[in-house]
């Protein structure tokens, strides 16, 4: 243990009592030790009295719990450091330094003051240091008695001592005597001798009852102050163990500074980063404030602003609000616009369309009747024996070579009819041959009216979608032997027992109840619903060119618009009709109603086939001069009803 150490150990928690100074008292009163001075107890002993008065060090270890018993201090008067058990050591002195275990400590038990057979014990565990000289250890469960003088009932220390004098005392009288008496025996008489024998036996003898009445009090003396020292030893005794429990609570109350003290610095680095962390807050505080303040200064900026866009919003919403309503207007007008060109042109159109000779034809000679050199202005002309015989006139004329693309340019114009709430009636009549299918179907690489006309349908529902929403659904039948039936219906072949359909006619037009409606979205829902209707008429019979040629075949496109500014609905429908052979037909049944219909006269240039042609071009002339009454927009009633309740 280093000099400096020993300042770690508070002077006001020390007792003086040196390792040296109890060994010292425990050779000097151990009855068992040869060399015990029976005497030598004397409470005046300057090592015995500083452990009377209470000046032994118990020291308490900053570095260890338990409390240190150790060589007296500077504070101490006649003490220095260098009593210190380490420094004794050091000194090979037989100092050493001793610590009292917190849990062995020292109890009442351990501590006893006693008679001669009991011995007053005071138990140091934990030794670690050597007291004797050849540095031997010494066990950590090695005891240091403090052995008081051995002592009877009736006699102290004291008693021993006093008896012990008087009995030498009385040997020294005798010898003397014994002397003295040989002397006389030389040169006086025995007679004279005897008397100075008893004088002096008398003398000796009151010397002696004196001596015994002063042995006697120094006896009562002595055990009056050896119960006065039992006293002050158990007293002594009681203030070390209070010393010690002291000690005791004063090393736990160490502890517990000692673990104050760590948790106080944690908290002092703890605040010492929220310090540093409130410093940068308080930065970032005021930059925020500085930036608040710029704000504020573009506050009146932004809300004046704000006021300036609210007032042109507003005009803009009052100048939207007036183009919807124009827009909506100018709409209404350019469909009625429309419509009334379409009025003009006729509610009933025909197109004449013939078909080119064919392979076989060719092969065979054939010759073609017919001249268009003036098609382009709707003319044709029928040639007898290579001279006109006829001139037809009609809406358009397309000879052999006009492709199918052509042929729906002028058909567009239906199809935006239809979207706009106008029942539309396309069909073909002709010859059986003449190109009828050809011209309403096609084929993959040349699509038909059909196709190109619900393909143009699906366009403009795009470009009014922000405007418009339509709903397309399609039903496909087929007229056969004055029997309809319905095409999107599997199994339903002809001949076969099944639900019959019927036509009937209602406020909203020809309506067929039951028959299957196939909604579509677009192109490809088409082009299925349309092959789907396609096959079933030809694998229903078993000659194909027969059956077509017998019967109608009906497409009925059904589309219900909404306009999104106005709320109006529309129901319409677009009939697309190829009808059977022209042979087949009553020409008498033939009947058009209130919607635009166009016609496809369809014709061959054959001259073997002239007569059947004239008879098409004459049909097809008298249904172009039919005068069929303006054609009415069809509002949906049900939708109108429900508007008219709301308002
Ligand atoms: N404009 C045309 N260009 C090329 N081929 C044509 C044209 N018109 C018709 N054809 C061909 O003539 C044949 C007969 O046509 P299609 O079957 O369309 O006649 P149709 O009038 O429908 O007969 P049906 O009354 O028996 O049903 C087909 O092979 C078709 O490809």
């Amino acid at each position: 243990m280093e000099d400096n150490e020993w300042n770690h150990y508070d002077p006001l928690l020390l007792t003086d009592v040196s390792f040296q100074q109890q060994q010292t008292i425990s050779t000097r009163l151990s009855p068992e030790n040869e060399s015990f001075e029976r005497n030598s107890l004397q409470f005046d002993d300057p090592i015995v009295k500083n452990l009377v008065d209470g000046r032994s060090i118990l020291g308490y270890s900053m570095n260890s719990p338990d409390l240190v018993i150790c060589g007296g201090s500077p504070d101490i008067a006649g003490m220095t450091y260098c009593d210190s058990p380490e420094i004794s050591k050091s000194k090979n002195c037989f100092n050493a330094s001793m610590e009292l275990s917190l849990e062995n400590g020292i109890n009442a038990s351990e501590v006893e003051v006693c008679n001669v057979h009991k011995t007053p014990t005071v138990k140091f565990s934990n030794l670690c240091q050597t007291i004797e000289p050849e540095e031997e250890l010494i066990s950590p469960e090695a005891s240091f008695e403090l052995h008081p003088p051995p002592i009877t009932n009736d006699e102290s220390p004291r008693d021993y001592s006093l008896r012990d004098n008087e009995m030498l005392e009385d040997a020294r009288v005798s010898q003397e005597a014994e002397l003295e008496c040989s002397e006389d025996v030389e040169d006086i008489g025995v007679e004279e001798k005897f008397l100075k024998l008893k004088r002096d036996f008398e003398c000796q003898r009151k010397e002696l009852a004196v001596t015994r009445r002063e042995l006697g009090e120094l006896k009562r003396e002595n055990q009056q102050k050896s119960s006065e020292c039992q006293e002050a030893l158990k007293s002594l005794k009681e203030l070390q163990n209070e010393l010690m429990r002291k000690s005791m609570h004063v090393g736990s109350l160490a502890f517990a500074i000692e673990g104050q003290v760590k948790e106080k610095s944690k908290w002092f680095i703890s605040l010492r980063d929220l310090t540093r962390k409130l410093k940068i807050m308080k930065m970032e505080h005021m930059k925020l404030l500085e930036e608040a303040e710029a704000y504020k200064k573009y506050e009146a900026d932004i809300s004046e602003l704000g006021l300036i866009i609210k007032s042109k919003m507003n005009e803009q919403l009052a100048s939207h609000e007036d183009l919807k309503s124009k827009y909506i207007e100018g709409a209404k007008v350019q469909k009625e616009l429309y419509n009334k060109v379409l009025e003009l042109r006729g509610n009933i159109r025909v197109f004449c369309r013939c078909r080119p000779l064919n392979a076989e034809e060719i092969k065979g000679g054939a010759a073609m009747a017919l001249d268009f050199d003036s098609a382009r202005e709707g003319e044709l002309t029928v040639m007898s024996n290579g001279s006109p015989k006829k001139t037809f006139k009609f809406d358009a004329v397309f000879g052999p070579q006009v492709e199918q693309a052509d042929i729906f340019e002028d058909t567009v114009p239906f199809a935006t009819s239809v979207l706009d709430g106008y029942n539309v009636c396309i069909f073909a009549y002709g010859q059986t041959g003449t190109g009828k299918t050809f011209t309403m179907e096609g084929t993959e690489d040349a699509r038909g009216v059909n196709f190109r006309t619900l393909e143009k349908m699906f366009d403009i529902i795009k470009e009014r979608q922000s405007l418009n929403r339509y709903d397309i659904s399609v039903s496909v039948l087929e007229v056969y032997n004055e029997q309809i039936r319905d095409l999107l219906v599997s199994g339903n072949h002809p001949g076969m027992s099944g639900k019959r359909l019927e036509i009937r006619q209602s406020g909203e037009g020809m309506h067929i109840p039951g028959l299957v409606e196939a909604h579509v979205n677009n192109m490809n829902e088409v082009w299925e619903v349309l092959q789907t209707g396609s096959n079933a008429r030809a694998v229903s019979s078993t000659n194909a060119n027969e059956h077509s040629s017998r019967s109608h075949c009906i497409h009925c496109v059904m589309v219900k618009g909404e306009n999104l500014l106005n709320g109006e609905h529309t129901r319409s429908k677009l009939w697309l009709v190829d009808l059977a052979g022209s042979e087949r037909v009553a020409k008498t049944e033939v009947q058009g109603g209130d919607s635009k219909t166009l016609m496809f006269v369809q014709i061959s240039p054959n001259e073997n086939d002239l007569g059947e042609t004239i008879c098409s071009l004459n049909f097809a002339s008298r249904v172009r001069g039919i005068e069929l009454g303006p054609p009415k927009k069809q509002w949906d009633t049900i939708e109108l009803l429900k508007h008219k309740q709301m308002v």
